[in-house]
C-alpha cells in the first residue's frame, strides 16, 4: 500500500507595491531566486503573523514600510520530483500607501514597471516576465488585473503550481544554477466548479478563448464608461 507522509508547509510573503499605472518589482541580489525579478518578501518567522512578515521584509528588502496590504491570494508550491522537501505557501499581497522611498538593499534592488492599462504609466519598462520565475507570468497579470480576472470571489488567487527543477541559466553570474529553470510543471487552479453570475467559470484552467475575448470586451466597454 502506498504509504502518504503529509508534507510540511514553508510559510513566504510576497508584497506587489502599486502607483498609478505601475507596480514596484525587485532585482533581487542573493539567495533564493538571485537574478530574478520578483515582488519583495521570505519567510514569516515565528511569533509573528503573516501580515507583519510581510510589512518587515518590504522594509528590509526595499526600505519602505507599508500603510496599506490588500491580501490577494495564495500560491502553492510543490516540488514534484521530491516528496520530502516542503511545500512553499507563499502568501500574496499588494500595497498602495507606505512611507518611505524605494532603496537599494542588500537583497534587492528596486524598479518601476508599467503596467498594461488605460493609465499605463509608459515612462516604465513593461514588467520583465522573462527574468522572473516561469510561472509568474500565469498570475501576475491576474493580481494587476490587465488580463482575466481571478475566478468568483474575484481577488482571491488560489494556485498549486507542481514542478520540477531543473539546472536554467542564472542571468546574474552566467552560470547553470540548480534553481533557475523548471523542467515539467502544472498548474492547478483551485476555484468554484460553478459559474458566476455572468457565466464566467469558476476556475480558470475552463475559460474557453471565447470566454476570455467576452471578458476583455467586457473590459474595455466598462473602462470607456468610467
Ligand atoms: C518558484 N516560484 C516562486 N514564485 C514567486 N515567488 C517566489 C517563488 N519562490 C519563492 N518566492 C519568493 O521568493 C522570496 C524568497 O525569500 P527568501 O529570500 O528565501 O527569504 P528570506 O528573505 O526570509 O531569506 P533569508 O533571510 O535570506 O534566509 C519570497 O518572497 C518568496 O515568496
Amino acid at each position: 500500500m502506498a504509504s502518504y507522509t503529509p508534507r510540511v508547509r514553508k510559510l513566504y510573503t510576497l508584497i506587489f507595491p502599486l502607483g498609478d499605472g505601475r507596480v514596484l518589482l525587485g532585482y533581487k541580489k542573493r539567495g533564493f531566486g538571485r537574478g530574478k525579478y520578483n515582488g519583495f518578501g521570505g519567510k514569516v518567522e515565528p511569533g509573528e503573523t503573516i501580515a507583519e512578515g510581510a510589512i518587515r521584509e518590504l522594509e528590509e528588502e526595499a526600505g519602505i514600510k507599508a500603510k496599506d496590504l490588500p491580501y490577494h491570494g495564495i500560491l502553492f508550491l510543490e516540488a514534484t520530483a521530491d516528496p520530502a522537501s516542503p511545500i512553499l505557501e507563499i502568501h500574496v499581497f499588494t500595497s498602495t500607501s507606505w512611507t518611505g522611498e524605494p532603496m537599494e538593499t542588500e537583497e534587492m534592488c528596486p524598479e518601476w514597471f508599467s503596467v498594461p492599462s488605460n493609465s499605463a504609466d509608459t515612462s516604465h519598462p513593461p514588467i520583465p516576465f522573462q527574468t522572473m520565475w516561469e510561472e509568474t507570468v500565469e498570475w501576475l497579470p491576474i493580481l494587476l488585473g490587465f488580463y482575466f480576472p481571478v475566478s468568483k470571489g474575484a481577488e482571491k488567487i488560489q494556485m498549486v503550481h507542481h514542478a520540477s527543477f531543473k539546472k536554467g541559466l542564472n542571468p546574474q553570474t552566467g552560470l547553470q544554477d540548480i534553481w533557475h529553470g523548471m523542467d515539467e510543471n502544472f498548474i492547478q487552479w483551485l476555484g468554484s466548479d460553478e459559474a458566476d453570475e455572468n457565466g464566467y467559470p469558476g476556475r480558470l484552467e475552463n475559460w474557453t478563448e471565447e470566454v476570455k475575448d467576452r471578458w476583455i470586451e467586457e473590459r474595455k466597454k466598462a473602462s470607456f464608461d468610467a
